[in-house]
Parts: C-alpha cells; sequence; structure tokens
C-alpha cells in the first residue's frame, strides 16, 4: 500500500517556488525486502539540505522553508533495474563550537547519523563557514560509525549563485577527497539532474555497501534508536502552509 499526504488543492501551475508534487510516502512494512537504503542530510544552517531532497524526491524547488525540525522522507526508487526502498532523513543544521573543533549537533542529528547507512555532507558554495564545518561533521560521524567504509557524498549547493562563491571547486574536490567521497557541485534551484545523480551515487553506494543484506550493518559506536518514522503530519502542515500563503499572495488557482 502506498499513502500519499494531501495533494495541494490550489496551485499557480507558472510558479516552480512551491511544492507541486506530493512526495510519496509508504509505511515501513511496505518497504522492499532486504532493499532498505537509508541516507542522511546533513551540514550547517541555510545551506539548502531540504532544497535538495525536496529537488531529488519532486524534482521541484521551493523557495523558502520554515527552519527544519527533521523530516524522514520514504520512497521506492529504481536502481540499477531494481524496486529499492529508500528513506531519506532531513535534519535541523550543525554548527561549529567558538574553538571550531567540536560541532553543535543536535541528539536527533546524532540518532540519524546512527541510523543511516549512506551519508550526504552539504555546504553552500556561498559560505566558507558552512565548508568549515564539513570537515568536523564527517570526524563526529566517524565517532558514531567508529568501524567500516562510510558511504559520504560531499555537495557544494547553490552553484547558480557564481558571483557570490566563496569556496572554490577545487577546496571541495580536495575536500572530497580526504573523506574518501565524490564532490558534486550542485544547485537544488536550477538543476535536477545534477541533485539526482549525487543522491543515486549516494544510493548506488550505499546498496553495494549493504551487499543485497537487510540494512542491518556495521553497529559499532554509540546505541542510539532510530529516528522517528515518516513525518506524515510535518508534510500536510506543510503543504497547508504552502497553499495558505500562495492563496493570500497570489489570484491564481486552479
Ligand atoms: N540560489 C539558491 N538558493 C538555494 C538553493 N538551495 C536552497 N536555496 C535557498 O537557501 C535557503 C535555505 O534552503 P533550505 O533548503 O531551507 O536550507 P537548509 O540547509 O535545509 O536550512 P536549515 O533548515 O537552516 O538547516 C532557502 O531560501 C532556499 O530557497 C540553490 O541551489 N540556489
Amino acid at each position: 500500500m502506498r499513502l500519499l499526504v494531501d495533494p495541494p488543492r490550489t496551485m499557480n501551475s507558472g510558479s516552480s517556488n512551491f511544492l507541486l508534487v506530493p512526495i510519496p510516502e509508504y509505511p515501513v512494512l511496505d518497504c522492499v525486502p532486504n532493499k532498505n537504503v537509508k541516507i542522511v542530510v546533513l551540514g550547517a544552517s541555510n545551506v539548502g539540505k531540504t532544497a535538495l531532497i525536496v529537488r531529488f524526491l519532486t524534482k521541484r524547488f521551493i523557495g523558502d522553508y520554515e527552519a527544519n525540525t527533521g523530516a524522514l522522507y520514504s520512497r521506492k526508487i529504481n536502481l540499477d533495474g531494481e524496486q529499492v526502498s529508500l528513506q531519506v532523513q532531513d535534519t535541523p543544521c550543525v554548527s561549529l563550537q567558538d574553538d571550531a573543533e567540536g560541532l553543535y549537533c543536535q541528539e536527533q542529528i546524532n540518532r540519524s547519523i546512527y541510523w543511516a547507512d549512506g551519508y550526504v555532507l552539504v555546504f553552500s558554495i556561498t559560505d566558507h563557514s558552512s565548508y568549515r564545518t564539513i570537515q568536523p561533521l564527517y570526524q563526529h560521524v566517524r565517532r558514531i560509525h567508529p568501524a567500516g567504509n562510510i558511504p559520504v557524498i560531499l555537495v557544494g549547493n547553490k552553484s547558480d549563485l557564481l558571483r557570490a562563491r566563496q569556496v572554490a571547486a577545487d577546496e571541495g574536490e580536495t575536500l572530497a577527497a580526504s573523506l574518501g567521497g565524490p564532490y558534486f557541485e550542485a544547485s537544488a534551484r536550477e538543476n535536477h539532474e545534477g541533485v539526482h545523480a549525487a543522491f543515486l551515487h549516494l544510493c548506488g553506494e550505499v546498496s553495494r555497501a549493504l551487499g543485497g543484506g537487510n540494512g542491518e550493518k556495521r553497529r559499532g559506536g554509540l546505541h542510539l534508536a532510530r529516528p522517528k518514522s515518516p513525518n506524515m503530519q510535518e508534510l500536510k502542515r506543510r503543504f497547508r502552509q504552502v497553499l495558505s500563503s500562495k492563496g493570500k499572495s497570489s489570484t491564481n488557482t486552479l
């Protein structure tokens, strides 16, 4: 069975700034047996974590969001001709501590890190401090998963804002190499293909790392419960919010 969140009833089809397509959700019981890929998206504030996830799952770009509270999105994807259950965990932002050695990282994020099989580390190419957050963030992931291979990709988002660039592409490449994953420059605002390629690459890596197993992978380090299940209420609330603000700002309805 597949559950859909309430579809929007009034929309402006000319706008790309609103979530026009509901993100398919389905209960955990409907997961594809033995093929459950769990990834978490991590990074500093305002780098575009939510925008990237929504872009990947809906091919759409939403202009503005309220601060993220950590939604979990679920859907089935086709990976090399195989159906795979994908869960993508959005997270609140992390930030560097004053000494820049450690991270401010909510407990909810630690749980997500423990739960996930693959990691999307995001910075904005327009914000060098978000780039500096990545190395400590990766070390943090390593502390939670001290053993084994960690499938990871590094995404430099907002590549459409070239004039505001603060992080050079080769800085991204170098950092990604040190983490042992590939670097993708992407624009959640302007380009679905780049975002899609990045997420799909990670899903493939995770699937290979799980080796066809059921996701019961490495379990060293901290013992933390998995994060809450798909947040349907949160999604519905966001749709309602988007629709009501749309209704206020435009007379164009379908
Ligand atoms: N120009 C441009 N803006 C983007 C892009 N991606 C996201 N944004 C904008 O950046 C802002 C932050 O995007 P979010 O997706 O909310 O970022 P986040 O990392 O989830 O933010 P937090 O909730 O603070 O953790 C929003 O105003 C987005 O519209 C992009 O690729 N290009």
